[in-house]
């Protein structure tokens, strides 16, 4: 069973990523990220990869996609918030945003 999200990583991992252009949502304990591509194949190349990701750590996103923009939000639905899954898969999203 996953563990909500210490105050430490609280503090820690989860204020890098929200220096990175994640937001806290303000309704429920999630993160949300809008990621922009130059077109379609690239925002749907970046979904791809990051769907094997999310398979493979069992952890998977909420997500829509509209041409080139891929609107994300991440939260563990086991623990109505946030878990370190979700900082990890954060983590995952904004690499391979780089690659
Ligand atoms: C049974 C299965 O392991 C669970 O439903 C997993 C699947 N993917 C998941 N993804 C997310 N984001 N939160 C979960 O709690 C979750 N649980």
């Amino acid at each position: 069973m996953t563990e909500a999200l210490t105050d430490a990583a609280r503090a820690g991992e989860l204020q890098t990523l929200l220096g990175n252009g994640w937001t806290k949502a303000t309704d429920r304990d999630a993160i949300e990220k809008t990621y922009k591509f130059r077109n379609f194949i690239e925002a749907f190349g970046f979904m791809s990869r990051a769907a094997l990701h999310a398979e493979k750590l069992n952890h998977h996103p909420e997500w829509s996609n509209v041409y080139n923009k891929v609107v994300v939000t991440l939260i563990t639905h086991d623990v109505d918030g946030l878990s370190k899954l979700d900082v990890k898969l954060a983590q995952i999203m904004d690499r391979l945003r780089e690659s």
